[in-house]
């Protein structure tokens, strides 16, 4: 079992700095030892190793902020991702921001066209360049990745990889209005945390799983913001909204999708070491390591 660990700290997707370090303290705070002590082969990949990347001069695009240093990054990442996964290496991508999936996706797809998205988070991050309201390009990948909304050239790299009926979200609270219109309108799957509490997570990863890959035959790339946990379960990140999923629930699904042994990317976004107290950050840290040790097949038992 070979895995590449992407640190990617990028943070121009939103504004809160410090969610660029997250790779770096999820490394210290050990992530390789644990993962080779449950078996696997780790090495590091990433054209940003640990870097700061600046670029002067990146006015805004329309609303959309820090657009091209957000679309190079996420271009190097989609290439890195790519390379990794067709060299039967599994992708592990440590944000940093959001708006990486627009390079993870692109990079795992690259290689399993047929594959299928799991989007954990407290936000659909749909919003199109119409919908947008902050311009923060971390509340948008899926919109490039689908292919909806007027496009822009400075990422006319994305490709529309990503089918409607190949997405399905876990954990939304939060959706701006222009979000909810854009799920109707392209019936997209979603399990709020209205559906958690009604058939439990269990059964929501069961239903999730069935809508996006009946025949548990599919690739899956699985996306988790780790504010789609509870804020008093991780509280260091730059986007926190009440009423999220307990510790155990989001471990879960980590623990239900490796079982499926059909698990090709993973995403693990928005753990921001800068923005609370020392306790809380080292709490949301260590929540991001279990979180991918649960991915890659830590058993309870
Ligand atoms: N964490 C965020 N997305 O997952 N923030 C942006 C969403 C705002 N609509
Ligand atoms: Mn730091
Ligand atoms: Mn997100
Ligand atoms: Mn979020």
């Amino acid at each position: 079992l070979r895995l590449k660990v992407v640190g990617e700290p990028i943070s121009g997707g939103q504004p809160k700095a410090g969610v660029d370090h997250a790779p770096i303290h999820l490394v210290n705070a050990g992530l390789p030892q644990q993962l080779k002590e449950i078996g696997w082969e780790v090495h590091f990949g990433g054209h940003h190793q640990f870097e700061e990347i600046e670029t002067t001069n990146d006015p805004p695009i329309g609303k959309l902020k820090r657009p091209r240093l957000v679309s190079s990054v996420c271009k190097a990442v989609a290439d890195t991702v790519g390379a990794h996964a067709k060299n039967g290496v599994l992708p592990v991508t440590i944000g940093g921001d959001h708006s990486l999936a627009m390079g993870t996706i692109s990079g795992t797809f690259s290689q399993y066209p047929d594959a299928c998205v799991i989007w954990v988070d407290a936000h659909a991050d749909i919003n199109t360049i119409e919908t947008t309201e902050s311009g923060n390009i971390h509340g948008m990948p899926v919109s490039f990745l689908l292919g909806i909304g007027t496009s822009v050239p400075e990422f006319s790299w994305i490709k529309p990889v990503l089918r409607p009926e190949r997405l399905v979200y876990i954990g939304l609270r939060d959706l701006d209005i222009g979000e909810k219109q854009l799920l109707k309108q392209h019936g997209i799957k979603a399990f709020s945390m209205h559906e958690v509490d009604k058939y439990g997570i269990g059964q929501v990863v069961e239903k999730a799983l069935d809508h996006v890959n009946p025949g548990r035959d599919r690739p899956i790339h699985l996306s988790f913001d780790v504010d789609a946990l509870d804020p008093s379960v991780a509280p260091s990140t730059g986007t926190p909204v009440r009423g999220g999923l307990t510790f155990r629930e989001g471990h879960y699904i980590c623990e239900a999708i490796w079982e499926t042994g059909l698990l090709i990317g993973l995403d693990i976004m928005e753990v921001n070491p800068s923005l609370e107290d020392q306790k809380s950050v080292e709490q949301t840290v260590a929540v991001g390591c279990s979180l991918i040790r649960s991915a890659l097949g830590e058993t309870l038992l």
